[in-house]
């Protein structure tokens, strides 16, 4: 369980983190979500104690980070993908880590099966691609069979392949009933691995949600029409709960009724249609509506009022 309250970080004037408040559960995947630069990266560093909050707090399995007596038993943690600069073999850096924090070397072979690099584990890790390189990180992030696993955008450069290993381990990890609290900023790698999601935008807390809720309000349909007659048919469909936009003439964009209704309506009228048709809002499209609401709230001079925990509208 990983707890943040009311957690801000201040660069001089620069504001990276802002009152956050959200809690990371074990047994399921949760996504941390937000646009580059939204303050993903300087969260997770607060959670490992490497960067001091300026305000709120944070703990890890209800202690923070420095009071655990084996931190690397409580939290596993991979920050930014980057190439290991050592000549030595994968095993060794593996056991060098393991011997600094009293690990037992047999742990170093079950995380190096872990990971799959059990063929190449006697080759400098130096020369490993990106993403072995990220399974050796992850590898390390596992080295003290931890509760809490943290990966900073684990898929970030990745083939195919490597994401597809990287959606699985996650899965699996939180099956074991570890807590796995992994960044991103695309929404549709999320869609797919994570049970739920924190968003974040410019530092602030946006939405704390089930994926399964985000994914039916983004599945929300609009309907395209085209008709010689746009005018008309706009007057005769709006209503209480139907809004109708549309940005070229003779084009209106209408939710709150299905194809059938406006079909229906619009030949009981004799009003003419050229085209009807169901536009679906895609994941991608969602989230960046999402944070660029987040992005306006921020800039206005009263932003001190989105409250925590707001679930995505
Ligand atoms: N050491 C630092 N000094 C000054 N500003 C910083 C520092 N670290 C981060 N920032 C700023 O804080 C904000 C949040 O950065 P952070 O790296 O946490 O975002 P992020 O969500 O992880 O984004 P990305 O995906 O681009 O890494 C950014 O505007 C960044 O420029």
């Amino acid at each position: 369980m990983i707890d943040v309250t009311n957690l801000s970080k201040r660069y001089g004037d620069k504001v990276a983190v802002e009152e956050l408040t959200f809690q990371v559960r074990p047994g399921i995947v949760t996504g941390f979500l937000g646009p580059n630069g939204a303050g993903k990266s300087t969260t997770m560093r607060m959670i490992l104690g490497l960067d001091a909050p300026s305000a709120g707090t944070v703990t890890v399995n209800g202690r923070r980070y420095v009071e655990h007596l084996a931190p690397l038993r409580e939290i596993g943690a991979l920050l930014e993908a980057r190439a290991v600069h050592t000549g030595r073999s994968a095993r060794n850096h593996l056991l060098a880590m393991a011997a600094t924090s009293g690990i037992p070397r047999r742990r170093v072979d079950e995380v190096i099966d872990l990971v799959g690099l059990r063929e190449v584990a006697g080759k400098r890790a130096g020369g490993f691609s990106l993403g072995m390189g990220q399974r050796l990180g992850i590898a390390a992030a596992m080295l003290g069979d931890p509760k809490v696993v943290m990966l900073d955008e684990p898929v970030n450069g990745l083939d195919p392949e490597g994401i597809l290993w990287i959606r699985h381990l996650l899965k699996a990890l939180a099956a074991e009933g570890r807590t796995v609290f992994v960044s991103s900023h695309l929404m549709s790698e999320m869609a797919l691995t994570a049970d739920h999601l924190i968003v974040i935008g410019r530092g602030r807390l946006i939405a704390d949600v089930p994926v399964a809720a985000f994914v039916a309000q983004a599945a929300h349909d609009t309907v395209r029409v085209r008709s010689p007659q746009a005018a008309e048919l706009r007057d005769l469909l709006v209503g209480p709960e139907v809004t109708v936009s549309g940005g070229e003439p003779g084009l209106l964009e209408v939710s709150g009724l299905t194809l059938q209704q406006i079909g229906d309506r619009a030949a009981a009228a004799g009003l003419t249609l050229h085209e009807l048709s169901a536009q679906q809002t895609s994941l991608e499209e969602a989230f960046m509506t999402l944070t660029r609401d987040a992005v306006e709230y921020t800039a206005a001079p009263t932003a001190g009022d989105v409250p925590a925990g707001r679930n995505v509208r």
